[in-house]
């Protein structure tokens, strides 16, 4: 088995809140970049690891992390919809290997997802059915959420558990990093809100337009710093990115949910994808990240990163 893994922030507000030219274009090179390492690597199965921004996932039943073997995307803030390329054996044998090895996996056999998943495959694949994938969804919004040490043992799992399958692996984890853009609580949510956060009903056209327009106009009003919205915070995201760097992802085992939020806002968690990812790699072998590229885009409400890494051979 060969593997590698990419680290790539998603953001709803791409092409629909643009930063100056500049910007786009340096993100544009990275983003070039992991693709080019991607098409060389030319994975056989990706392990797509990615949150959910309740579209697929409610209160009613809401599990730290959840592994599918078949998935729909909704086609929220104009992603595309329809089936993923979920490779379902593929994604069965890991499963099994997960729980084998001790990790108390949820298993959706018809995963709803949106743009956390979604955006990766547009960007990097060209559409959600260009590649087989395994998508695992990682709770990074809903709280209470459980220590990250346990994300970071599912990775280490399902790189083992990938391991045995013999073929050439690309972990992509996708979204991050500091970022605290206007998702919903539970917590203190008027009645009406609380009740489409736990029942889950699909919102109406119009229902779901207003609401992409609500995070579009919070991305405008944050870029132009009238917002009470958690700023980016560059310095953890490098932080983090150091960490993963560093190829010893168990690193992140001491950090605590708060200092995490504190550190990078109400969506800071999505970094738990890139943790797995990496961990998936860590698991196969000794790793070396081979690119880098950060910047914080308050347009796109992201302290937006791109990362590839190979294992060591
Ligand atoms: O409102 C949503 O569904 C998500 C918004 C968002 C905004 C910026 C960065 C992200 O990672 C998001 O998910
Ligand atoms: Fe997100």
């Amino acid at each position: 088995m060969s593997a590698v893994a990419v680290g790539l922030s998603h953001s709803p507000l791409i092409g629909k809140n643009d930063p100056a030219p500049d910007v786009i274009a340096a993100v544009d090179t990275a983003v070039d970049e992991a693709r080019a390492f991607i098409r060389s690597f030319d994975p056989e199965l990706v392990v797509l690891y990615a949150p959910d921004h309740y579209n697929g996932f409610f209160y009613k039943e809401m599990p730290p992390f959840c592994l599918a073997t078949e998935a729909n995307a909704v086609g929220d803030f104009g992603s595309a919809a329809g089936p993923l390329s979920v490779d379902t054996e593929a994604a069965r044998a890991i499963a099994l290997g997960v729980l084998d090895r001790g990790i108390d996996l949820t298993i959706s056999a018809r995963m709803t997802v949106d743009h956390g998943f979604v955006q990766p495959l547009e960007i990097l694949f060209g559409g959600i059915d260009q590649v087989p994938v395994v998508p695992v969804f990682v709770n990074g919004v809903a709280t209470p959420l459980g220590p990250v040490s346990r994300i970071r043992a599912l990775g280490t799992a399902i790189g083992e558990a990938a391991a045995a399958l013999d073929r050439r692996v690309l972990f992509l984890g996708s979204g991050g990093l500091s970022h605290d853009p206007p998702v919903p609580v539970l917590e203190g949510a008027p009645p009406r809100v609380a009740d489409a956060l736990i029942e889950g009903h699909p919102p109406t056209p119009e229902q779901r337009a207003r609401g992409e327009q609500r995070v579009v106009q919070a991305g405008r009003d944050y870029a132009a710093g009238s917002t009470a919205m958690i700023p980016i915070n560059p310095t953890w995201d490098n932080l983090v990115l150091d960490t993963l760097a560093s190829g010893r992802p168990e690193d992140v085992d001491d950090w605590s949910v708060e200092w995490m939020g504190a550190e990078g806002g109400g969506s800071a968690h999505e970094v738990r994808t890139w943790i797995a990812a990496f961990a998936s790699l860590a698991a196969t072998g000794k790793y070396q990240m081979t690119s880098r590229f950060y910047r914080a885009i308050p347009e796109w409400i992201a302290g937006f990163a791109v990362a590839t890494a190979v294992g060591e051979r």
